[in-house]
């Protein structure tokens, strides 16, 4: 494995200094290294993606671990956690293990399985909780993500069994009888178009329900894409009561609005939906404030056919891991919301620690098995790295990107910072903005 001397890069802090990594490992210094000038580029910890959809087992037509973690590592980050909405679900141990193994074999990204809560996603049973938080998947988070776990008895045992093994809820958080048939965010704009709302109450009753649960039973949940004002201020009331809830927003409600819907373009069909301009407001000052503590991508690829066909027909959902960062630069620093070091909290550090991911259990011992993500960029620590251009500017291609599908939001726009470098373990997976298997 080669030495690599990181010259002069900017730390989450502003200060500018080399960083040398020897054997998967930050040293002090290295002899011999092949030296990377980094002068007016940024350095963050490898980010950490909580909300992935590799689409295998099942869909290898629209995505595989393979080019799911190929454009993970080009999106700068060193480990995503893979839901479990595949075919078949992931809701047992053998499914996770194979995921697992299959992310490992590939090597670009660790993947990290997330396993189902119920039993093919149905909200009825629980799944092999214990069992696959045991296995060699050693997973912590559970989640129904595409349905909600809307029966609150089911929801509630979820919480507790996970309690055994520090592991979370994360959930989707849409109540099924509000949202029937809903096609975009309930407004303005759907009353205009015509089209059958998603309300913001379906998405903000869960989370009270679901964080008063929480408290109840003495548990953690997560909630995934948050997406409307309404449901950060449920956030903050709970957060302030000291229930243990944390919650992602996607790059994408932090930028986009239910107006595209005007288009009538479903790569802009996602769910949750596209919402206001007041929310998308909203969910910046959260992320800012640490309402929200996680950018999440949802990146979501759709093979053609559930996309290029009339917007009712087409699957919610798009691609995200590879503009992600762009779109936090673009929508909270270039805006002066959020620092360096905040984006590295809110993508490498928060979710690291949410996923249970740092390498240590909660109460600071380390754990063997999984690889540690989102710690400080220390000697001693592993080398998991982002280097990135913040100056430089790039317009979105679909074709240009390394997922098997296309259905980017963002095709023809330009956007700020390129990933120049991602590095595993010491092992570059992107140099030069190139994949480097
Ligand atoms: N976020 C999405 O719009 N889609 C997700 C699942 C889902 O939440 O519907 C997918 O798996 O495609």
């Amino acid at each position: 494995m080669s030495n690599y001397l990181i010259r002069g890069a900017t730390f989450p802090d502003g200060t500018a200094k080399d960083l040398a990594v020897e054997n998967g490992l930050i040293v002090e210094k290295t002899e011999n290294a092949e030296v990377i000038d980094a002068e007016g580029l940024r350095l963050l910890p490898g980010l950490v993606d909580l909300h992935t959809h590799l689409r295998q087992p099942g869909r290898e037509d629209a995505e595989t671990i393979e080019t799911g973690s190929r454009a993970a590592a080009l999106g700068g980050y060193t480990a995503v956690c893979a839901m479990a909405n595949t075919d078949p679900v992931a809701d047992a141990a053998g499914i996770v293990e194979q995921v697992w193994r299959l992310g490992r074999e590939v090597g670009l990204v660790d993947v990290q399985p997330i396993g189902a809560v119920t039993l093919g996603l149905n909200g009825e049973r629980l799944a092999e909780l214990g069992a696959m938080a045991e296995s060699a998947a050693r997973v912590r988070v559970f989640s129904d993500d595409g349905h909600c776990v809307h029966d609150a008895a089911v929801m509630r045992r979820a919480l507790e069994y996970v309690k055994a093994f520090d592991g979370v809820i994360a959930q989707h958080a849409e109540d099924p009888k509000l949202t029937v048939g809903a096609q975009m965010n309930e407004g303005e704009q759907s009353a205009q178009l015509g089209l059958a709302g998603w309300p913001a109450v379906a998405e903000e009753a869960i989370i009270a329900r679901d964080a008063l649960l929480a408290a109840h039973v003495g548990s953690r949940l997560h909630v995934c894409h948050v997406s409307t004002a309404g449901s950060v201020e449920v956030l903050r009331w709970a957060k302030g009561r000291g229930i243990r809830v944390t919650a992602e927003v996607t790059p994408h409600h932090l930028l986009l609005t239910d107006e595209l819907a005007a288009t009538y373009d479903p790569v802009y069909k996602v769910n949750p939906p596209l919402r206001t301009a007041e929310d998308v407001t909203a969910l910046r000052e959260a992320l800012a404030d640490g309402t929200i503590d996680a950018v999440a991508t949802d990146h979501a690829p759709h093979a053609r056919e559930d996309k290029e066909c009339e917007w009712a027909a087409a699957r919610p959902g798009m691609l995200g891991l590879e503009t992600a960062l762009p779109i936090v630069i673009r929508t909270m620093v270039e805006t002066g919301l959020l620092d360096w070091q905040g984006v590295a909290d809110r993508m490498s550090h928060a979710p690291a620690r949410i996923a249970g991911l740092t390498g240590l259990t909660g109460n600071g011992r380390a754990t063997s098995g999984a690889g540690a993500h989102g710690r400080p960029l220390a000697v001693g620590e592993p080398a998991n790295l982002t280097l990135v251009d913040p100056s430089a500017r790039w317009t979105v291609t679909p074709d240009g990107l390394a997922s098997i599908s296309r259905n980017t939001p963002y095709a023809g726009l330009e956007l700020p910072g390129t990933i120049v470098a991602t590095f595993l373990r010491g092992r570059p997976t992107v140099l030069d903005g190139k994949a480097q298997a």
